[in-house]
């Protein structure tokens, strides 16, 4: 997959940050606020919270929204120029409320490594992240390991191991390694471990070097 000029752990510094990290404008701070309130949906109290009048005011929020939305081939073009790879992600961009949003950095031992405490809304088992989501969350850390080693593919297989139940609101560390490349086919390992060093869960990726056109 031709990675233009992704950052490798060859040529880039230790601790150097590989995703976008959310920034003061105004689109990060409208994600942001999106972010909560669909957090707060989940916790409020249901009978008391006047939800009539808030769903009112939402839509209105997303007809101003879908007012302004260029033509959806015009907005894909948009999304995968230059920065904007990893603004929309839905693991660590900064413009895509379903994001937590992780910030990876890359370190020079060819890994990369990011923090994250998950809430309500990637609630699984009870108090418990949804094992789909940790699945999620490993499959794009890899897939960014596998930039930040130099050469990256398209997710074939992902066996995941969970090993214990993983903690909500508790501070996460999700790392993620290359670990072989043999022609196309590309070893990538990756784990969310507690602050305790408890592994939760463990992934096995293979991927395949390969890429499907960007739009333009
Ligand atoms: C920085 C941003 C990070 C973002 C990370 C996000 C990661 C993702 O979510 S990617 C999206 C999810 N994945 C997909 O949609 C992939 C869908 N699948 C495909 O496109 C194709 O099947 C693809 C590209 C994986 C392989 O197809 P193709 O390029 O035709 O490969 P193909 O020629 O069949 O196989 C090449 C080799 O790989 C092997 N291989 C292919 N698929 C698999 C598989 N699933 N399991 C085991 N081996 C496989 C083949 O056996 C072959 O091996 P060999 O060379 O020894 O004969």
């Amino acid at each position: 997959m031709d990675l233009g000029s992704h950052p490798t752990f060859e040529s880039h510094d230790d601790g150097t940050v590989l995703t976008s990290a959310p920034q003061d404008a105004p689109v990060d701070r409208a994600t942001a606020a999106a972010r909560r309130v669909v957090d707060a949906m989940l916790r409020t109290d249901r009978a008391n919270a006047n939800l009539d009048r808030v769903a009112e005011e939402l839509n209105s929020i997303a007809d101003h929204l879908e007012e302004h939305a260029p033509a959806v081939a015009e907005r894909l073009i948009d999304m995968w120029n230059g920065e904007g790879v990893t603004r929309h992600d839905p693991v660590t961009g900064p413009e895509n409320a379903i994001a937590p949003p992780i910030v990876l950095e890359g370190l020079s031992d060819g890994s990369v490594r990011g923090e994250v405490t998950l809430t309500m809304p990637y609630q699984g088992p009870p108090g418990c992240v949804h094992g789909g989501v940790s699945a999620l969350i490993l499959d794009h850390v890899l897939g960014v390991a596998n930039a930040w080693g130099g050469q990256a593919g398209m997710t074939a297989q992902l066996n995941v191991r969970y090993h214990r139940p993983t903690p909500l609101f508790e501070p996460l560390t999700v790392t993620g390694r290359q670990m072989s490349v043999e022609g196309r086919k590309i070893n990538t390992v990756g784990s969310i471990t507690t602050a305790d060093g408890e592994v939760c869960v463990s992934v096995e990726g293979l991927f395949i070097d390969a890429a499907v056109p960007r739009p333009r």
